[in-house]
């Protein structure tokens, strides 16, 4: 484990999502820390008031890991559909239970997107070639952007009662914390099923356990919680649950992924420098304030 006094040691950190950069970490680095990137996209584990306030850039690399968070989703919602993973892990115990396993066929499904950012408009865009009906709610993209997408937006209200699949793709911010609750959930069409590929908290994994065990939710897949790894009696009876598939925050987990935000923090920094003409763009700083100590 990094201790926290090496800050003091450090221009400048690049972090994925389980380094935390607390208040306590940027006051240890105060006076040589200047710039923390963040080789991903969600900066929720980094105090950025802290940071503006101790003068540290943070930037981060928006769209790096976007496609491998996509396929990973899509990959979630074949799992729902064809219990691939309760099957192989049965062939691995020596069964052969045939009629254990049946699934379903995404053809002629709808899939609601929650979020029509970089990742939600590409698992639409891929999920529409299965043959699915892709509808989705986003507050800001407007209906000809989703249109472009293949994705006919509508308001929540609309989704709940069509969905059969519902994927989230937002932040969690206050607006988005338990976007799928009890009450929505029991807006859905019996056996809906739910995949978290965003953050921990945007579904209500409670709500989630007793709609699994009404029969109301058919499946979920998590691939992120509200504590990671989680602690919780709560993440932990989700992740046992037999119509749950859960992965540990995967999302980016790609070589491809990988390379891409390294190279992408890599230029930021470079253009932070001002030592190459190549690269003039600051695009993932997210404080511009500390940014602008330096200008
Ligand atoms: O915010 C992100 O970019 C994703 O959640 C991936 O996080 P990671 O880089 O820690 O895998």
């Amino acid at each position: 484990m990094l201790h926290i006094n090496l800050f003091r040691n450090f221009d400048a950190a690049i972090v994925r999502s389980d380094t935390k950069i607390t208040a306590e970490v940027l006051a240890a680095g105060a006076g040589s820390l200047k710039v923390v990137g963040r080789a991903g996209a969600g900066v929720d584990n980094i105090d950025v008031a802290a940071a503006t306030k101790h003068n540290v850039v943070v930037l981060n690399t928006p769209g790096g890991n976007s496609i491998s968070a996509c396929e990973l989703t899509c990959i979630l919602i074949g799992a729902l559909a064809r219990p691939v993973v309760p099957a192989g892990q049965s062939m691995k115990e020596g069964r052969w239970d045939r009629k254990l396993y049946s699934g379903s066929e995404l053809y002629g499904k709808t899939l609601a997107v929650l979020g029509l950012g970089r990742i939600g408009r590409e698992v639409g865009i891929r999920m529409k070639t299965w043959g699915m009906r892709i509808i989705g709610y986003d507050p800001i993209t407007t209906e000809a952007e989703a249109k472009a997408a293949g994705i006919e937006k509508m308001t929540l209200e609309q989704i709940w009662p069509l969905a059969d699949y519902i994927t989230v793709h937002t932040p969690l911010i206050p607006a988005t914390k338990n976007l799928i609750n009890a009450s929505t959930l029991a807006k859905c069409r019996k056996g809906v099923k739910v995949i978290n590929v965003a953050r921990g908290g945007i579904i209500d994994e409670q709500a989630v356990l007793d709609a699994l065990e009404s029969g109301q939710c058919a499946g979920a897949a998590f691939d992120v919680f509200p504590e990671e790894p989680p602690k919780s009696a709560v993440t932990k009876a989700l992740v046992a649950h037999p119509k749950v598939v859960a992965t540990p925050h995967l999302g980016a987990s790609t070589g491809e992924a990988q390379v891409r935000v390294a190279v992408e923090v890599a230029e930021q920094f470079i253009a932070l420098n001002g030592s190459s003409p190549k690269y003039t763009s600051t695009a993932g700083v997210i404080n511009k304030e500390a940014l602008a100590h330096y200008q």
